[in-house]
C-alpha cells in the first residue's frame, strides 16, 4: 500500500517536495517515484505537519453515549488532524481499572481513525479518598502512560504526593486538574467585575495558582514528572516559569479557548461559554499565548467536552461546564499564534504534535518528517477559512463556543500510519 503526497511544505517551509509513504513509513521526500497504483493527494504547497496529538479529550464512553462516543469522538479528531487523542478517565463508570481502560484501546482501534490511548484515574471513582491501582493499568494492554482525575483536582496533598511517587517508578505522568476545591464552593466564572456584575459567585485566579505551585514543589522533591492540565492565568504562567527555572519537571498546556476567549463572553449569559477553568480576562489570554510561544506552556490540548442539549443549554449556574474543541483547535491556533506572528508552523508542529507526544510518552507519534519515520501526517491549508456551525461537527454533542466564527486553516488531510483518516472534511 502506497501513497504520495504531491507538492507538500514540510512544517511550512521551503519549496514544495514530494512525499512517498509505503506500508505506513514515510520512504521518500523530494522527487520521488512512486509505484503507478499509488493514492496520490495533491497537496498544493499546503502545509506538511507531523499528526496532532491531544492530550485531554472528553469521549464520554462507557456511560454518556448520548453526547459522545468513541466511534464519534474519533471521527472529530481525525477531522482536526489528530492522529492521537488521550481520552480523560471521567467516564461512567471511571476508567480506573485495566477493565475500562483496555475497552477504551480496544475500541479505538477498532474504529481505527486515531489511537485513543485511555488516561487512567489517579484515584478511585474520582473519589480523592485512595490511588487506584496505577501499575495495573500501566501494565495492562492499554499501557496506560498518564494517569488524571480530570474533571476534579487530586486535592489532598498527601494522596497527590503518593500519586507522584509512585509515578516515577512506572515511568507515567500525573496530570493535574488545578483547582484549589475550598477556593471554588460554587464558583460559576472567573472571580472579578465581570462575574460580579452579574452576580456570579467568582472563580479566584489563586484556586489554580496555589495548586500549580504546591504541585510543582511535591513533583520537584518526589523527582517525579507533572504535567498541569487547562492551564488558565497568567500566575499559573509564572509559577511555572519558576518552577521550571528550578529544574522540576513540570509540563503545561493550554487549552484553544483560553488562548482566544476571555469572561467578556459573560455578557450573553450563554451557557455554551461556561468552562472549567473559567475564560479569563484579556490580560490572561495574552500572556497563556506568550507563555506558549516562549515555551514556558509546553503545548495546546483541547479539553474537548460534549455536553447534551439538556445539561447545558440551560440558566448558566445549572449548566456543565465544557465544550467542544477537536475540530476547531488547529484554527484557533492558526488565528490566535501563527496570524499574529508568536509561532511560524514548525512551532505549531512542536505545541501541537511533538511536546504531547513527549509528554504522553508516545514513541510513534510526534516524530520528524523524515525517510523512515511513522508516516502520522496532517495537510493544513494555511490560506483556505471556514465557518463553524456545532450541527455539521462529528462530535454528537453541538457545543462549540465558535459557532458562526470565520477562522483560518483547514485540515484537508489526515493520515494514521499512512492511512488516510480524514480528507477534505470527510472521515475515510
Ligand atoms: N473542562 C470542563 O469544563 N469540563 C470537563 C472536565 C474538566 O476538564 O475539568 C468535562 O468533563 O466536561
Ligand atoms: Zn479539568
Ligand atoms: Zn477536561
Amino acid at each position: 500500500m502506497s501513497t504520495v503526497i504531491k507538492g507538500a511544505r514540510p512544517y511550512g517551509e521551503g519549496d514544495p517536495v514530494d512525499v512517498l509513504i509505503e506500508d505506513g513509513v514515510i520512504t521518500g521526500i523530494g522527487t520521488v517515484q512512486a509505484p503507478e497504483d499509488a493514492e496520490v493527494i495533491e497537496a498544493n504547497g499546503q502545509v506538511l505537519l507531523p499528526g496532532f496529538v491531544d492530550l485531554h479529550t472528553h469521549l464520554r464512553e462507557p456511560g454518556r453515549e448520548d453526547t459522545e462516543t468513541i466511534d464519534t469522538g474519533s471521527a472529530a479528531a481525525a477531522l482536526g488532524g489528530y492522529t492521537a487523542v488521550f481520552a480523560m478517565a471521567n467516564t461512567d463508570p471511571v476508567a480506573d481499572n485495566a477493565v475500562i481502560v483496555d475497552h477504551v484501546w480496544r475500541r479505538g482501534q477498532e474504529v481505527g481513525l486515531v489511537d485513543v490511548h485511555p488516561v487512567g484515574a489517579v484515584t478511585v471513582g474520582l473519589k480523592g479518598e485512595k490511588l487506584a491501582e496505577l501499575g495495573t493499568m500501566a501494565n495492562s494492554q492499554a499501557r496506560v502512560k498518564v494517569f488524571s482525575d480530570d474533571g476534579l483536582c487530586v486535592a489532598d496533598p498527601l494522596l497527590m504526593r503518593r500519586a507522584l511517587e509512585y509515578s516515577t517508578a512506572l515511568d507515567v505522568v500525573i496530570a493535574q486538574h488545578a483547582e484549589e476545591p475550598r477556593l471554588t464552593v460554587g464558583a460559576q466564572a472567573h472571580e472579578g467585575e465581570r462575574a460580579a456584575r452579574l452576580g456570579y459567585t467568582g472563580w479566584p485566579a489563586a484556586a489554580e495558582e496555589s495548586i500549580v505551585a504546591r504541585d510543582c514543589l511535591l513533583a520537584l522533591h518526589a523527582n517525579a514528572r507533572l504535567h498541569v492540565c487547562h492551564v488558565s492565568t497568567s500566575g499559573t504562567a509564572d509559577v511555572l516559569a519558576w518552577a521550571k527555572d528550578r529544574g522540576t519537571k513540570v509540563s503545561a498546556e493550554v487549552t484553544p479557548h483560553h488562548l482566544l476567549l476571555t469572561d467578556e463572553r459573560l455578557a450573553t449569559y450563554d451557557p455554551v461559554n461556561k468552562v472549567n477553568p473559567p475564560l479569563r480576562t484579556e490580560s490572561d489570554a495574552e500572556k497563556l499565548r506568550t507563555a506558549l510561544a516562549e515555551g514556558v506552556i509546553d503545548c495546546v490540548a483541547t479539553d474537548h467536552a460534549p455536553h447534551a442539549v439538556q445539561d447545558k443549554d440551560t440558566e448558566w449556574t445549572a449548566a456543565r461546564p465544557g465544550m467542544l474543541g477537536l475540530q476547531t483547535a488547529l484554527s484557533i491556533v492558526a488565528e490566535t499564534m501563527v496570524r499574529t506572528g508568536l509561532l511560524d508552523w514548525r512551532g505549531v508542529a512542536r505545541v501541537m504534535s511533538e511536546r504531547p507526544a513527549e509528554i504522553g510518552n508516545l514513541a510513534d507519534q510526534g516524530r520528524p518528517i523524515a525517510v523512515g519515520e511513522p508516516a502520522n501526517l496532517t495537510l493544513v491549508d494555511p490560506d483556505a477559512e471556514w465557518t463553524v456551525r456545532g450541527a455539521e461537527l462529528a462530535s454528537i454533542a453541538a457545543n462549540t463556543p465558535y459557532e458562526g466564527m470565520r477562522l483560518p486553516g483547514v485540515v484537508t488531510a489526515t493520515l494514521l500510519r499512512g492511512r488516510l483518516t480524514a480528507r477534505d472534511g470527510k472521515v475515510c
